[in-house]
């Protein structure tokens, strides 16, 4: 018995591996060499996002296949701002992507939705694309504040950013982060549907369509497959797993496989 087929989902599928603070030289140019050996679809985006002291050397040894990210940016362009990395350094290093307001940083690090909003619209008006994060905390979602939460972490997003086409959203639960605990797909294509009606009447049907919603918290290769059939969840973010290139590029390959199977 095949999965529910696909939907036809206008947006291209995206897959992000956000490495985090995990690596080692020689642990990081195994896995690149594992990625570059692996099959992945090409009509997906795959973007991998090593830590910044591995990023230029993943950029220049990993296939074509695959794009690179930065974890986090600045919000100027230079300056007295120790330990920090600047959009345009990244632009300047010839990696294209990077991850904003990632619940790490927004809760480990005191990140404010106004300071995520800053860096997403810097990075974008120096032309990176940007993977920016959003979700809610256990106590959020449990206290009835799920969809304040991301209300008001979309209105920092829609007071910065001037040009949503190179933005991909992503959607992570933060209780779903890390723990094993993944959302269910009915869990997450909900959140994902609200996102998209907030995108629809901001920025009209069309516009909100073309944005890829991804979901990420605990997908690994066993519970892709379901997840990416909602209608509504156009990629992963992924974590722990992407540290694993055949689970990973098993995940790449989830779209093309629901597909497969539904046949
Ligand atoms: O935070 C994540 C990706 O940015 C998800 O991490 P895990 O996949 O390890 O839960």
């Amino acid at each position: 018995m095949g999965l529910a087929a696909p939907p036809a989902s206008s947006a291209k599928f995206f897959v992000g591996g956000n490495w985090k603070c995990n690596g080692t030289h020689a642990s990081v140019e195994k896995l690149v060499a594992d990625l570059n050996a692996g099959e992945v679809p090409s009509d997906i985006d795959i973007v991998v996002a090593p830590p910044f002291i591995y990023i230029d050397w993943v950029r220049a040894n990993i296939k074509s296949a695959y794009e690179v990210a930065a974890q986090n940016c600045w919000t100027k362009p230079d300056g007295a701002f120790t330990g920090e990395i600047s959009a345009e350094m990244i632009k300047d290093a010839m990696v294209p992507w990077v991850i904003t307001g990632h619940s790490e940083r927004r809760l480990l690090l005191g990140e404010s939705n106004r300071t995520v909003g800053l860096k997403t619209g810097h990075a974008l008006e120096v032309g990176l694309s940007v993977i920016a994060c959003i979700g809610e905390t256990l106590e959020q979602r449990n206290s009835g504040h799920l969809y304040d939460t991301i209300d008001i972490q979309l209105q920092a997003l829609f007071e910065n950013v001037q040009d949503w086409g190179r933005v991909v959203l992503a959607y992570e639960p933060v209780w779903a982060i890390g723990t094993g605990v993944v959302a269910s797909p009915a869990q997450a294509q909900e959140v994902h549907a609200y996102v998209r009606k907030v995108l629809t009447d901001r920025l009209g049907k069309s516009r909100a369509e073309s944005i890829r919603i991804i979901y990420g918290g605990s997908v690994t290769d066993a519970n892709c497959g379901e997840l990416a059939t909602q209608e509504d969840i156009d990629g992963f973010l992924v974590g722990g797993a992407s540290l694993k290139a055949p689970s990973f590029i098993n995940i790449c390959n989830a779209r093309g496989a629901a597909a497969a199977a539904a046949n």
